[in-house]
């Protein structure tokens, strides 16, 4: 069983029985097809505003594209030190901004606080030439640390952005995760607590490869398209795409996906946690585990066939990510949790 990342699960068969029934004669290209058409439409429901929403077909794509709209070339993005944009997209958001620059705050578990922003911004230098100019935040829902931001923090957040004109984007690789976690809205989670663009993740979730970038201000929206297309994103083939993203929304597929992710790391954590001397990193809020590993275990656990990422090689004691995912099993979950129990009583 690969616990390595929700990115090696295969595609939902929903979404793969999508794709064959659109794959039925021909259909105009470059997104001015009926599905792709249909989106705006069904996003806009879905979010009960209206949404402007451009499919991708990555998530780096989503973010670093959604960043250019809202940074200027002489801009500062503020993130988490561990945010994917900082530190797993190949310099993306500052490629595709022209060269803004990532300003990283410090944060527990994952995440920024309103009051560290706040500090930081106070002493950016707004109006002074010689330093990057303040433009927008960006915060990861679910974060990087498998942990979810309350309402609550992201209104603090959004207050302090909004406060100094800067534009907040959500990366939300893993937003269904968080909001089954949150248990409200969409449309709660976002523009309703002041977000102002967000990576919509799918791929992750049950996807094959599709991932988009929901506008909540259309006139922020003006200029995407063309980004869009200079970065090779609009596919002539878009029909293909937002067939994904119209059946990962049908009958909130999406939400019973990562309800099952979430709910199979909850079970695995809460087993691995019970077992004397192992201690989680993160509280685990949605499908991402951070555990504290002896040597002796991983070696086990990766002989046995399971597979998994040592997140800080340690000495005797390795943190390493376990993620679970929309077809974890959870005969998988006992048989890891088997495999660590006989290994711990042998050792
Ligand atoms: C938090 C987060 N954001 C963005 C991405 C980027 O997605 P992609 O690998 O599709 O570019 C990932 C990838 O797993 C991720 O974990
Ligand atoms: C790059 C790697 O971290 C990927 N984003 C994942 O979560 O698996």
């Amino acid at each position: 069983m690969n616990f390595g990342s929700d990115n090696v699960t295969g595609v939902a068969p929903e979404i793969m029985a999508a794709l064959v029934a659109a794959n039925q004669g021909a259909a105009i290209p470059y997104g001015d097809d009926e599905s792709t058409h249909r989106l705006q439409e069904i996003f806009s429901q879905l979010f009960e505003t209206e949404v402007v929403i451009f499919p991708v077909v990555t998530g780096s794509a989503a973010n670093s594209l959604a960043l250019s709209v809202i940074t200027p070339s002489f801009g500062a993005i503020y993130c988490h030190e561990d945010a994917h944009i900082n530190q797993d997209e190949c310099g993306a958001p500052e490629f595709y901004t022209g060269g803004a620059k990532l300003v990283t705050l410090k944060g527990e578990a994952g995440k920024i606080s309103a009051t560290d922003l706040a500090q930081r911004l106070a002493t950016a230098g707004t109006g002074v030439v010689h330093r990057v100019q303040p433009a927008a935040v960006s915060i990861t829902q679910a974060t990087e640390a498998g942990t979810v931001y309350s309402l609550e923090e992201i209104g603090a957040i959004t207050q302090v952005t909004h406060s100094h004109n800067l534009k907040l984007h959500v990366d939300g690789a893993r937003f269904a995760n968080a909001l089954v976690t949150l248990g409200c809205t969409p449309a709660e989670a976002t523009w309703k607590a002041g977000v102002d663009v967000l990576s919509f993740g799918a791929t992750k979730n049950g996807a094959m490869a599709a991932e988009a970038v929901i506008f909540f201000q259309p006139e922020l929206a003006k200029t995407f398209g063309y980004r869009r297309k200079r970065s090779g994103h609009l596919l002539s083939k878009m029909r293909f795409l937002s067939t994904q993203l119209e059946t990962y929304i049908k009958e909130d597929l999406w939400l019973k996906n990562a309800t099952h992710a979430n709910l199979m790391a909850n079970r695995l954590a809460t087993e691995l946690a019970a077992i004397p001397g192992l201690e989680l990193r993160y509280p685990v809020a949605a499908n991402e585990i951070f555990i504290y590993l002896p040597e002796t275990v991983i070696s086990e656990l990766f002989a046995e066939g399971f597979k998994f990422y040592r997140w800080e090689p340690g000495g005797d004691l390795s943190l390493v990510r376990l993620v679970t995912a929309f077809d974890t099993e959870p005969e998988a979950i006992a048989a890891f949790v088997e495999t660590v129990k006989s290994c711990l009583i042998v050792s």
